[in-house]
């Protein structure tokens, strides 16, 4: 699915309007429609909805949402505020429509402002995609008192006061439960400093243009189902394992195996033809008991990696270097070593990331290509603080566009990034999988995908998805608590035959 700018998302209306053609009152009776629907679905019981509007397009959807409610027989009760300039006809139109049925109460100071008890569900229609400033005055008052209540809040398109695709230094913002958006996902939803305003989110389909969508140029998206099935490519019925690539990983120090033997497991168990694995020599007994499918290189080393001296680098189509592999200043020789042969792109993590934070001058040396996979305290060691998410993102493109290479920057909406820009936001995935190990499966999974011939960024954008998609199935049985990374190994198999690989 694609992520829209606010004025892309405009344009989109507009086209739609003209080509479908639907009018736009029209369109807006249908946003409204999916909005209804979406609320009786998700509650079973609905005391009372307060519904709060102002006077652009998004009040206009909470009238004829407020309209629809009450022909359902639910208890309604809507407030209009006094404070936007602008009243579009279909505002107005909806405000008729209303007028007739209920008493619409104004909201022109605070003493307008009304108790909201706790079991009502206050319904968000104050300002939407057209906020262009940050809320003030009386509507800043009502948001304040929306926030205070202890009623369920739903927010019509998004919450209140949240842009959808810039940062807002103000915190005059709707803190929604719930924001019920149209079409598509906007980039706000998927940045963590916006989970408190916006909730758990959903998208309606209200049917907007699909050649507007289509041509619409943007460098965000969101990896659904449907971008994954492009992307995938399935097996021939004669190919054989030297089709699905040889992999190299290397891993693990003393007392941490676990972390190579997790990056093994997976990368085995998402399709490799061959794997090899480079550990410290006391990693041998562990590794051939826990992952007897692989094959064991051991370092001369007993307790860690030093030279990474394998002969004839050229034969493995992917090498994933990190996960246990811990800081020492042997082990960082080594690394270096290995930037320095390696003619394909490389899978970075853990330990790995760290090397290149301590030595920023490496990072010229990796391979054009190469996927990176910091979680956000190691993207700030390589690439610096910023102000917030938003600034974050253009760091990330920057440092993908300045190194070549490809970033997963790991967390809740992973985002996955390449050196033109593109960014995709992963859509699966879930709170069990924030547990040590996690990282590592995802490490072997992604090498085990490059091994096979995918492009790397392609590669990066799957194994992430499959990766969350794993740890759904994961929670799915084994709750989020007790959810641990061998689930999400476990879980694999699933993951890949609900795509007919
Ligand atoms: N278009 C369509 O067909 C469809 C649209 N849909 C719905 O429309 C929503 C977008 O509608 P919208 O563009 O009218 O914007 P909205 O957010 O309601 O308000 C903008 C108004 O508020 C004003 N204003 C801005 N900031 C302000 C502030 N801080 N304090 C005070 N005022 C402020 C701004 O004034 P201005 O910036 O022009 O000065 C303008 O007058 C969208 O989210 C979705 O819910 C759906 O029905 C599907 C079909
Ligand atoms: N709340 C969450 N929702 C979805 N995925 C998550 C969540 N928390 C963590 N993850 C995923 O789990 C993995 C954790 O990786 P990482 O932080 O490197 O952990 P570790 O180093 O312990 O393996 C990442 O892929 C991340 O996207
Ligand atoms: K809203």
């Amino acid at each position: 699915m694609k992520i829209l700018s606010a004025s892309h998302i405009r344009d989109l209306d507009k086209y739609t309007i003209q080509n479908e053609p639907i009018s736009s009152l029209e369109l807006m009776e249908r946003a409204s429609l999916s909005f209804v629907e979406w609320l009786i679905n998700k509650f079973d019981k609905i005391n009372k909805t307060i519904v709060f509007c102002a006077i652009g397009n998004n009040g206009g959807d909470g009238l004829a949402i407020s309209r629809l409610l009450l022909e359902r027989e639910y208890q309604v009760q809507t407030f209009i505020l006094h404070d936007a300039k602008s009243n579009p006809t279909d505002v107005e139109i909806n405000l008729k429509r209303l007028k007739k049925i209920i008493l619409v109460q104004d909201i022109y100071n605070e003493t307008d402002i009304p108790d909201i008890d706790s079991d009502s569900i206050v319904i968000d229609a104050i300002f939407g995609s057209g906020l262009s400033r940050p809320i003030t005055g009386i509507a800043a008052q009502v948001v304040h008192s929306i926030n205070q209540s202890k009623a369920t809040v739903v927010a019509v398109d998004i919450p209140s006061g949240l842009y959808v695709d810039t940062y807002n230094p103000n915190t005059t913002i709707i803190e929604a439960d719930f924001t019920v958006s149209f079409q598509l996902p906007k980039l706000s939803f998927l940045l963590p400093q916006n989970a408190r305003y916006v909730g758990e989110w959903h998208i309606t389909d209200i049917g907007l243009h699909a050649d507007a969508i289509e041509k619409a140029r943007t460098s965000y998206y969101y990896t659904d189902a449907s971008i994954v099935k492009s992307l995938v490519k399935k097996r021939d019925k004669f190919s054989h394992k030297g089709t699905f690539g040889h992999a190299l990983l290397v891993g693990g120090s003393y007392g941490k195996m676990g972390a190579a033997i997790l990056a093994t497991r997976s990368c085995l168990r998402s399709g490799i033809g061959l794997l090899s694995i480079h550990i410290p020599a006391c990693g041998y007994e562990i590794l051939q008991t826990s992952a007897p499918e692989a094959m064991a290189m051991v370092d001369k080393e007993e307790k860690l990696i030093s030279d990474i001296d394998i002969p004839d680098l050229t034969k493995y189509t992917a090498i994933g270097i990190g996960p246990g592999i811990g800081t020492a200043s042997q082990t960082a020789e080594g690394f270096k070593r290995l930037l320095e042969q390696a003619s394909k792109p490389l899978v970075i993590d853990a330990d790995g990331l760290n090397l290149l934070s301590e030595h920023k001058e490496w990072l010229t040396l990796l391979p054009e290509e190469s996927i990176l996979t910091p979680h956000p305290k190691e993207f700030e060691r390589l690439a610096g603080k910023t102000a917030n998410e938003y600034e974050r993102l253009d760091v990330l493109k920057k440092f993908c566009s300045d190194y070549k290479v490809n970033v997963v920057l790991k967390g809740a909406h992973t985002a996955v990034a390449n050196a033109v820009g593109d960014i995709y936001f992963n859509s699966t995935g879930n709170p069990g999988m924030a547990t040590g190990g996690s990282g590592d499966v995802l490490t072997g999974i992604i090498t085990s995908l490059v091994a096979q011939s995918y492009q790397p960024f392609k590669a990066a954008v799957l194994g992430v998805y499959f990766h969350g998609l794993a740890g759904d199935k994961a929670a799915a049985s084994k709750g989020y608590t007790a959810l641990i990374a061998s689930d999400i190994i476990d879980c694999l198999p699933q993951a890949f035959i609900e795509f007919g690989l």
